[in-house]
């Protein structure tokens, strides 16, 4: 058995208690709390889920490291070392899960020497596992995950995510880059509303490419090795080596789309999630005047 099977095998089945906590939740009212802008949500239900996977693991595994969104959201470092490290997001998709629009997912990465070994991805309402081990292949439900392979952009269906942003530059770039990657032309956009998911399409083939900018890295760092692992690449959108701290991506079907749609796409800036260790994800939406 590889040497973080059984870390793997224990975060799936920590991800299966969660995935019931949601799913309780997900049919009630919920009380919504902001975050970095009015689209930024977050509930008590995702800080109650990130609490007991953390606490899960942490049972089991006492001298890992957490990094967890909500409890960086709270004031927790953010801070990636060569120590075995859970980066976990215990509800990827809080806005579609206030609407109760069926697609929230928990998505929990682990690395070592900040190499990313497993990634789970959890669509709770889809009840679809995504899985991949470095090495050793990308699974939904345990049935192996391909890649499209496409490497002709203008036969490529492409997800991305508007993201929280609602400042004028970030909307701005976001809707310029949708209408340059229509005008190539591809054959399509869609937008799921879970980051991890988007990504995860990828490596079923359903979609040929992604990208993001201003995600976080609990966003992605599960689902970046789902799509190698099912022979997808995912790079930088400036063209250049993938950094999952660098809040920008493009995950596809072969490294021609990859870097044709890396010639499309401009990035607005926002700062790496670990440029200010205490503060990634901490900027707090004052609702008395709008920023
Ligand atoms: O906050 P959660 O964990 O729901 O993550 C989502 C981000 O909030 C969105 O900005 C982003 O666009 C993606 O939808 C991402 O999944
Ligand atoms: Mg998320
Ligand atoms: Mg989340």
């Amino acid at each position: 058995m590889a040497q973080w099977t059984e870390c793997m095998n224990f975060g799936i089945a920590v991800a299966r208690q969660a995935r019931e906590v949601i799913l309780d939740a997900f049919k009630t009212q919920k009380a919504v709390m902001l975050k970095s802008s009015p689209a930024d949500l977050v509930t008590e239900t995702d800080q109650r889920v990130e609490k007991m996977i953390i606490s899960a693991i942490r049972q089991k595994y006492p001298t890992h490291k957490f990094i967890g969104e909500e409890s960086v959201a709270a004031g927790e470092r953010l801070v990636l070392t060569d120590s075995p490290t859970w980066i976990i997001d215990p509800i990827d998709g809080t806005v579609n899960f206030v609407h109760r629009f069926p697609f929230v997912a928990i998505s929990i990465a682990f690395a070592v020497n900040q190499q990313t070994e497993f990634g789970i991805v959890y669509s709770c309402v889809e009840d679809k596992l995504y899985s991949a081990q470095r090495g050793k292949g990308a699974f939904l439900n345990g049935v192996p995950l391909y890649a499209s392979g496409q490497e002709d952009i203008t036969k490529c269906l492409v997800v991305t995510e508007i993201g929280a942003e609602r400042d004028d530059l970030a909307l701005t770039t976001m809707t310029t880059n949708i209408l340059n990657l229509l005008k190539i032309p591809i054959r399509g956009i869609r937008a799921v509303g879970t980051a991890a998911v988007d990504m995860c399409l990828v490596a079923t083939g359903g979609a040929d490419a992604y990208y993001h900018i201003g995600m976080h890295c609990w966003d992605i760092a599960a689902s970046a090795l789902v799509v190698r692992e099912a022979g997808g690449v995912v790079i930088d959108t400036n063209g250049g080596e993938f950094d999952m701290m660098s809040r920008k991506v493009i995950a596809a079907s072969s490294l021609a789309v990859a870097k044709r749609m890396a010639q499309v796409i401009q990035a607005f800036p926002c700062a790496r999630d670990d440029e200010n260790p205490t503060k990634a994800g901490n900027d707090v939406y004052n609702t008395a005047n709008g920023h």
